[in-house]
């Protein structure tokens, strides 16, 4: 079976303007995660991405449709990802908690997790005596300590400066290739998608429906900076923006 499954996935509000009225974030989106594969989701801002990731995690009900996953999801969301009173092994520990795992065992295992993210050396710092850059490397952390193979992102750097944000899209994708997990990463950011996906798939305006899928066709390991010095990278971005500016009826003429 396939990491994350969703088929004809609906996610509808009551509207803020007419009670009588609904307004449609995600409109009928079916999309498949291989085992061990990168899917990026890129649109528009408002299109009903971090709806699709939320419904994905079980955070909101699908109006219609469905999600599976092959096991229960870890998030990583852009901010707020972690708990300001714990220190950054003790937010990193804590889903070992909860899985009631013992106590030497969980030591080893934040230890090893610490060390996966750069982190070793601010285990007893808090998240406010951290930098951004840092409580997100924490926040992943955290994510991995869940011992699930799925994983969804939403816009996980996209707080950050663009050195921290070039600097932890490499660290992904290096604990990335070290772990088996199916990614669902969320983000506007065409360059981004393009360094870290095996496939990006694009959404429309709101509401959001795919409108494209695209294999990104970069092998691995990959040298970020290799990238852009590759003529398909070019011609990907410029295809991703002209696809991101389409406006719906620019769609159905297409
Ligand atoms: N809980 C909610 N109640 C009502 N409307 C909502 C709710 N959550 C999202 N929406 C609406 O759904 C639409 C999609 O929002 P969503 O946050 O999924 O977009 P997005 O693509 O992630 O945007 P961005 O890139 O700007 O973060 C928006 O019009 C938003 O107002």
């Amino acid at each position: 079976m396939s990491g994350i499954s969703i088929q004809n996935l609906w996610k509808a509000f009551p509207s803020a303007e007419n009670r009588d009225d609904v307004l449609v974030a995600v409109q009928d989106v079916s999309l498949e995660v291989a085992e061990r594969e990168f899917v990026c989701v890129l649109g528009p801002s408002g299109c009903g991405k971090s709806t699709l990731l939320r419904v994905a995690a079980g955070l909101e009900q699908p109006s219609l449709g469905t999600v599976e996953t092959d096991s229960r999801p870890s998030v990583v969301f852009q901010e707020h990802g972690v708990f300001p009173w714990l220190t950054v092994a003790e937010n990193v520990a804590y889903p070992l908690k909860l899985r009631r795992m013992p106590r030497a065992q969980r030591r080893d295992r934040v230890a090893e997790l610490l060390d996966l993210v750069g982190l070793t050396d601010f285990a007893s710092y808090y998240p406010a005596q951290i930098s951004g850059g840092m409580r997100q490397r924490t926040s992943v952390a955290r994510a991995l300590a869940d011992d699930g193979n799925v994983l969804l992102m939403d816009e996980p750097f996209g707080a950050l400066d663009e050195q921290t944000r070039v600097a932890l899209q490499q660290e992904l994708l290096r604990i990335w290739e070290q772990t088996s997990k199916s990614v669902l990463f969320i983000t506007h950011s065409v360059d981004e998608a393009l360094t870290l996906a095996d496939r990006v798939v694009v959404m429309s305006h709101r509401p959001g429906r795919i409108i494209e899928e695209i294999e990104i066709p970069f092998g691995r390991p990959r040298d970020i900076k290799a990238l852009r010095l590759d003529p398909r990278y070019a011609e990907i971005t410029v295809r991703l923006w002209d696809l991101l500016e389409q406006r719906p009826e620019q769609e159905e003429a297409a």
